[in-house]
């Protein structure tokens, strides 16, 4: 595959990052084999690298870290956020050392391999990271082999033909079938049981459904905390079949993509919802969708926002939350009409964290209260949505 424009494999190097600028990064592969094309963004979070591979929202995406050592702990079947990892790799400093951990079941680099998702370590991450804040998240391939083989040509195209995460919905490929939700937050010795105040059985629980466009499964655990009884139903239903469920409020969970493409056939729905004058809670991409749904804007953001400290300002008060984010979209506030107020900023960039409708018990906020990674400084947003619906 011998081409002028592209460099020598270098002996050793049996991973490669490819971007659609041509810019080729070695390292040394780990996990599944094979390749993978995407968004590259970068995440800040130091711990709970389980949650971030698992979180559908990263679905299309690859996942520079920017802490140095991922895999550390290894892998247990409770620190997940779905059933697989849907970030499609990740991008890491130092090479994955033997798991330390109590609750280690499985190394990090196994568990990837077993769920046909790469890694990719000895990446100088701090230049990366630095390069996507300075150009923007690009498109890019990462891919891992072996025997040190890449065909950089055919690896650069297909950076290059990938369309992008502007004008994507990806909430319908990782959505999941409508079921019943049980289990509350985890705790040491019990897992995700559920303790004696969210037993199935205190059926005077506000009934709270659930649209999952791509959710972290620690909502719907924080949901149950604070008090709900939870029923989830696929990106795709329709008013009549939430409807069906009789909710006494309705939640909008985060999930991957671009929120304008999902907003195609969720926005409708969410409009007859808010006409109906239903009570609703948004997290993420489901806030992106009230934030259309109310007649705003998005825009896809220059770096995003991904890490398990990013500042918010509570606009109420002025109390700052620290938050956990993952996002590459936001509402544009000056979009916003007038029956609908900016709630929380970003301390970072000032851009749109919150929004609350002031005629309808209608609110959202672009973070994630739910944390998994991150801290827990927002749950009171779980609280407030289940104790009005009581
Ligand atoms: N975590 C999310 O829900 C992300 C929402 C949307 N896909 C974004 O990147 O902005």
């Amino acid at each position: 595959m011998a081409n002028a424009r592209y460099p020598t494999v270098p002996k050793g190097a049996t991973g490669v990052l490819v971007l659609a600028d041509g810019t080729v990064i070695f390292g040394r592969g780990f996990g599944a084999s094979g390749e993978a094309v995407g968004e590259l963004c970068f995440h800040t979070a130091m711990t709970g690298y389980q949650e971030i591979m698992t979180d559908p929202s990263f679905a299309g995406q690859i996942i520079t870290f920017t802490f140095p050592h991922i895999g550390n702990v290894g892998t247990n079947p409770e620190d997940v956020e779905a059933d697989t990892p849907w970030a499609l790799g990740c991008v890491v400093r130092e090479d994955v050392t033997a798991p330390s951990s109590f609750r280690n079941v499985e190394p990090f680099d196994q568990w990837l391999k077993a769920h046909g998702r790469i890694g990719l370590a000895g990446v100088d991450t701090r230049a990366l990271t630095r390069r996507i804040r300075m150009a923007g998240a690009p498109d890019a391939v990462i891919a891992h082999d072996p025997e040190g083989k890449f065909d950089l040509k055919a690896l650069h195209e297909k950076a290059k033909a990938w369309p992008g995460l502007e004008g994507m919905d990806l909430a319908v490929e990782v959505t999941g079938e409508q079921r019943d939700w049980t289990g509350g937050p985890w705790r040491l010795g019990f897992g995700y049981e559920p303790t004696e105040t969210d037993e199935p059985s205190a059926d005077d629980r506000p009934h709270v459904v659930a649209i999952d466009y791509g959710a972290k499964d620690n909502i719907f655990r924080n949901l149950v905390k604070a008090g709900a009884k939870v029923s989830v139903l696929p990106a795709t239903a329709t008013y009549e079949q939430i409807m069906a469920l009789k909710p006494a409020g309705v939640f909008l969970s985060n999930g991957p993509g671009d929120p304008a493409a999902t907003g195609e056939y969720a926005v409708p729905v969410i409009r007859r919802l808010i006409d109906d004058d239903m009570p609703i809670f948004g997290i993420c991409l489901g806030h992106q969708l009230l934030g259309l749904a109310a007649g705003a804007r998005t825009s896809k953001m220059h770096q995003g926002h991904r890490g398990a400290n990013h500042p918010v300002k509570r606009l109420e008060d002025g109390v700052v939350e620290i938050t956990s984010m993952n996002h590459g979209f936001a509402i544009d506030a000056d979009s916003l009409p007038a029956n609908v107020v900016q709630t929380h900023v970003s301390l970072f960039d000032g851009s749109n964290c919150g929004i609350a409708f002031t005629d309808k018990p209608v609110f959202g906020v672009q973070y994630h209260p739910e944390a998994s990674p991150g801290p827990q400084d927002s749950f009171y947003l779980f609280k407030r949505f289940v104790e009005g619906l009581k």
